[in-house]
């Protein structure tokens, strides 16, 4: 059976989105190897359309849709930060043109906005575990990030190094994203590569990465915080909250943009 597909990007981490308010699709969302096969075949960059995950725009009483996301290993993850910007500007061009959006993702209820020139705010997960090991910090912005602070990052072999650290033994079982951060001039201001689980591959952004490190970076005083973001794939920033060791109305926000549509057989 043949079906539409779209294929969206936000600074640069992309995502395979399939409109299934229909149910039609719910077959690749049960998580047996054959729906697991199915998903990592469609993001395999040779084989099949490609991406760094999948997502699937689901109905949901009381909020304005659901989002299912999957790792291009084929596997169901935690939150996706760029994907849920995706998902919303997505819902935005089928039709759904609102103010502010409320969807349920796995880690909860999501807020969100679609600005006039295209910016999409996510709203993430409060946070307030932050665990600091000199120049490392671990948390979980929706996912989980090793946050590690070092200087000339765009000379850094991340994938490698990226891949020790997930593959270490404190990590190994459960997996970890990998954050590479380098503080700019400015303290408001920092440049952040990562090695994502479950792609096992750097990627050009990942948000919720880039929220872990925004918030355990250098400009972070008691109340509201901006920070600037730089990735390979272009800027975001971050908005926060501080209070001790809470963080709280944390904002994600950057572009997310259509790259094409088409039609797809999944057997
Ligand atoms: N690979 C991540 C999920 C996607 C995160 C990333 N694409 C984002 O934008 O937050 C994990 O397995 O925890």
């Amino acid at each position: 059976m043949n079906y539409s597909f779209y294929k969206y990007q936000g600074t640069g981490n992309d995502f395979v989105i399939f409109d299934n308010r229909d149910g039609m699709l719910d077959r690749i969302a049960t998580g047996s190897p054959e729906a697991t096969e199915i998903i990592r075949s469609l993001c395999d960059r040779r084989f099949g359309i490609g991406a760094d995950g999948l997502m699937l725009l689901n109905r949901h009483p009381g909020y304005d849709f659901e989002m299912k996301y999957y790792n291009a290993d084929g596997r169901e993850s935690t939150m996706c930060g760029n994907g849920g910007r995706c998902l919303v500007r997505f819902a935005h061009d089928l039709g759904l043109v609102q103010t502010e959006y409320r969807f349920l993702a796995i880690d909860g209820p999501h807020e969100a906005t679609v600005d006039f020139d295209g910016t999409v705010a996510l709203k993430m997960q409060d946070v307030s575990e932050v665990r600091q090991n000199g120049n490392d910090f671990v948390l979980n912005t929706g996912s989980p990030h090793f946050v590690h602070f070092t200087t000339e990052v765009l000379k850094k072999d991340i994938a490698r190094i990226g891949r020790e650290i997930r593959n270490s033994a404190p990590f190994a079982k459960e997996g970890i994203n990998v954050n590479f951060v380098e503080q700019g001039p400015d303290s408001d201001e920092i440049t952040v590569r990562t090695y994502e689980r479950g792609v096992e591959d750097e990627t050009l952004s990942c948000g919720t990465g880039v929220t872990a490190a925004a918030l355990v970076s250098a400009h972070h005083e008691n109340g509201f915080n901006h920070v600037d973001v730089k990735t390979l794939g272009g800027h975001l920033s971050v908005e926060y909250e501080k209070h001790g060791s809470n963080y709280t109305n944390i904002w994600l926000i950057g572009p997310a943009v259509r790259v094409f549509e088409g039609t797809i057989e999944i057997k």
